[in-house]
């Protein structure tokens, strides 16, 4: 479309003007977003999500990230010859495993993306369930199909103390979480973060969790069929849990537990689509699975098929 020079864009100030609702609905709210690893994997997808991030702070929403990392960690676990692997999503974790967990998710991750974020103004301070007493871990085990698997220094969260993550809130800062958790015993445990976000997202009342990917949604058939979800009710996603493989266990998981514990609603979204956070949250445009409480399912034809 070519343009008269000088002459403003109406289409622009509609952009600007269709964000309105959402701006309404969100100033002052707490929304928690969880940036997955896989959707860290170039450096114009991390820019383009601290730009959403200091955009929804200047725009008066109050974000707080909870970042994964789980390529990353496997990368460093590779080059230092430490085996690992994934049991229902969740990788089992040695003591020795846990030391490359914590180094790269707190002295790695976090430290990128706060520096990215800083690049806006004084705003991001990172912390981990560490800090403050922020989470107490309990060890979890899994089931894989039907056999309890021991994932040794792995943990879920049995309690949050959100003060820390609010007084900064309180600051005007943006909190950047790592999911490394202490036990009642200070052992600290490696915590997957999307369940580490429904946590905190419940402890904070948010009004939104918004989960990162690098998937368009849930797809219904994984990976033979180009279904995704749009809405789901927390009744049917809890239904459908025990069908789901892999890492969507523990991200729709961490879902439902963030609706069930009275987040109004929780979204997972594709992350490798630049401006991921800002088209989720200024749009109408049905990106991504929605868990809604009340509304039927809707599905609809992926724009990529699964590989
Ligand atoms: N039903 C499903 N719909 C979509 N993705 C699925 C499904 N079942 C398994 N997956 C897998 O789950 C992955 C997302 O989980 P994960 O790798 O843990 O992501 P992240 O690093 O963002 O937390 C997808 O890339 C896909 O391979
Ligand atoms: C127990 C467990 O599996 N912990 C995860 C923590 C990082 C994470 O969750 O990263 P993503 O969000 O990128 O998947 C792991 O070790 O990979």
């Amino acid at each position: 479309m070519t343009q008269t020079p000088g002459k403003p864009d109406p289409a622009k100030a509609e952009v600007l003007a269709n964000a309105l609702p959402w701006l309404k609905r969100y100033h002052g709210k707490i929304v928690v977003v969880k940036y997955g690893g896989n959707a860290m994997t170039d450096d114009n997808l991390k820019r383009a999500f601290a730009e959403d991030i200091a955009f929804l702070r200047f725009a008066g929403f109050k974000p707080v990230v909870v970042h994964g990392g789980g390529p990353q960690i496997s990368r460093m676990l590779d080059k230092l010859g430490i085996e690992s692997e994934f049991k229902g999503g969740l990788r089992v974790t040695t003591p020795e495993a846990m030391e490359v967990v914590r180094m790269v998710l707190v002295g790695q991750v976090q430290r990128e993306l706060v520096g990215l974020i800083n690049e806006h103004g004084p705003l991001a301070v990172g912390l981990s369930g560490e800090d403050a007493g922020l989470f107490t871990a309990e060890q979890t085990n899994t089931i894989v199909d039907g056999e309890e698997v021991d994932l040794g220094l792995v943990g879920e969260v049995a309690h949050v103390r959100p003060e820390s993550v609010l007084d900064l809130i309180e600051a005007g800062r943006i909190p950047v979480v790592s999911s490394v958790a202490p036990d009642v015993d200070g052992q600290v445990h490696n915590v997957n973060a999307d369940l580490a976000a429904a946590a905190l997202a419940v402890a904070l009342k948010a009004e939104k969790l918004l989960v990162l990917t690098d998937v368009e949604g849930l797809y219904l058939d994984w990976p033979s069929s180009d279904d995704v979800i749009g809405e789901i009710n927390p009744e049917s996603l809890a239904e459908l849990m025990p069908s789901l493989a892999s890492g969507m266990v523990p991200k729709m998981g961490a879902c439902l537990q963030a609706v069930q514990g009275g987040v109004p609603r929780a979204t997972v979204v594709d992350g490798r689509q630049l401006h991921a956070v800002l088209l989720e949250l200024f749009t109408n445009e049905g990106v991504g699975t929605q868990v809604l409480p009340g509304v039927e399912t809707k599905t609809r034809k992926a724009r990529d098929t699964p590989s």
